[in-house]
């Protein structure tokens, strides 16, 4: 693992917001931490961080205890929380040669890194002129100087329009597949890092409720056959005798739970040859985001 808390839990005052968390971020994931707002994700990453000292619970990060090798894992951490840290009257490349001369990176490494987040073009354009995404993958770029293994992104996509949080989503998958980094990304929408996230962690009130591969995440929902016919109380009579599941009956539609494909032909077949109309007949899957609500409302 390459994040791993123990019963992490933390306090402002009497207000609990971190609740005995134990993350398990594998190597090589992305890792969508998810939330609504308010949830605690910020201070868990001020934690991970070490900008918020640990009060109960324990961290390792690269298997290694946080508090006594606090120096050696943040050099090979990179981050961005909150607005990255952009000088608005330097150009894109300047921000990073300035970063680079207090790290001790070389310049090749800032082209190879204006190259990375796609922003040669935009290289010597002041950052003050960039579009919010822009700056995130300027922030990024920033990050990833003293090529770090694991980057923390505290919602990177927040406020961006779909075109900026397709970019970084593609960065991210490129970090993880071309460069084998570990991302660990929070947001507190499922939609916007479904498509790139291999792993998520969902908290809300600070406490875990689901942890796991997105494909769990996904099969924790029940996917239905939803069949729209001419006469769904007469297919569903039907169904029943023939030992099918009716789950619901609608008007125009009614639904099975789905088990493979092959069923999916037999019911058509069954319906059509004791003469219903078959208007459509699929799978349908409940969206990660219904499903985020259910799971948050629930707790
Ligand atoms: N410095 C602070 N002092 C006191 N309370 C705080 C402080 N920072 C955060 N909190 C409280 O801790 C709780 C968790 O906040 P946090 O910022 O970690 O949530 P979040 O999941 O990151 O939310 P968001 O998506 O809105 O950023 C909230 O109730 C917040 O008001």
């Amino acid at each position: 693992m390459v994040i791993e808390t123990q019963e992490l839990s933390f306090s402002f005052a009497d207000q609990l917001v971190v609740k005995s968390l134990s993350l398990q971020v594998p190597a090589g994931s992305i890792y969508g931490f998810l939330g609504p707002n308010g949830a605690g994700k910020t201070t868990t990453i001020k934690l991970l961080l070490n900008l918020l000292n640990t009060q109960d619970g324990s961290i390792r990060i690269f298997g290694q205890d946080l508090q006594s090798n606090r120096i050696s894992i943040m050099s090979q951490i990179g981050s961005l929380i909150e607005q990255p840290a952009i000088y608005q009257h330097m150009t894109g490349k300047e921000n990073l040669i300035n970063r680079a001369m207090l790290l001790s990176v070389t310049e090749k490494r800032v082209d190879e890194m204006l190259a990375l987040v796609q922003l040669n073009a935009a290289a010597n354009k002041k950052a003050g002129q960039y579009s919010l995404g822009m700056k995130q993958r300027l922030g990024i770029a920033l990050a990833l100087l003293t090529d770090p293994k694991l980057l923390i992104l505290d919602e990177p996509t927040n406020g961006l329009d779909p075109n900026g949080i397709i970019e970084i989503r593609e960065l991210l998958m490129r970090l993880v597949r071309q460069h084998g980094k570990t991302v660990f990304i929070s947001s507190h929408l499922l939609s916007e890092i479904e498509r790139m996230a291999t792993h998520v962690g969902i908290i809300n009130n600070g406490a875990m409720l689901f942890q796991g591969e997105i494909k769990d995440l996904e099969s924790i929902s029940q996917p239905m056959v939803y069949i729209e016919t001419d006469n769904t109380v007469d297919a569903a009579n039907l169904l029943t005798r023939n030992s099918y599941t009716v789950t619901d009956v609608f008007d125009t539609h009614l639904h099975v739970p789905f088990t493979s494909r092959q069923q999916i032909g037999e019911i058509n077949a069954l319906l059509v040859q004791n003469g219903l109309t078959v208007f459509s007949i699929n799978k349908q899957q409940k969206d990660l985001e219904e499903l985020f609500l259910d799971i948050t409302k629930a707790n």
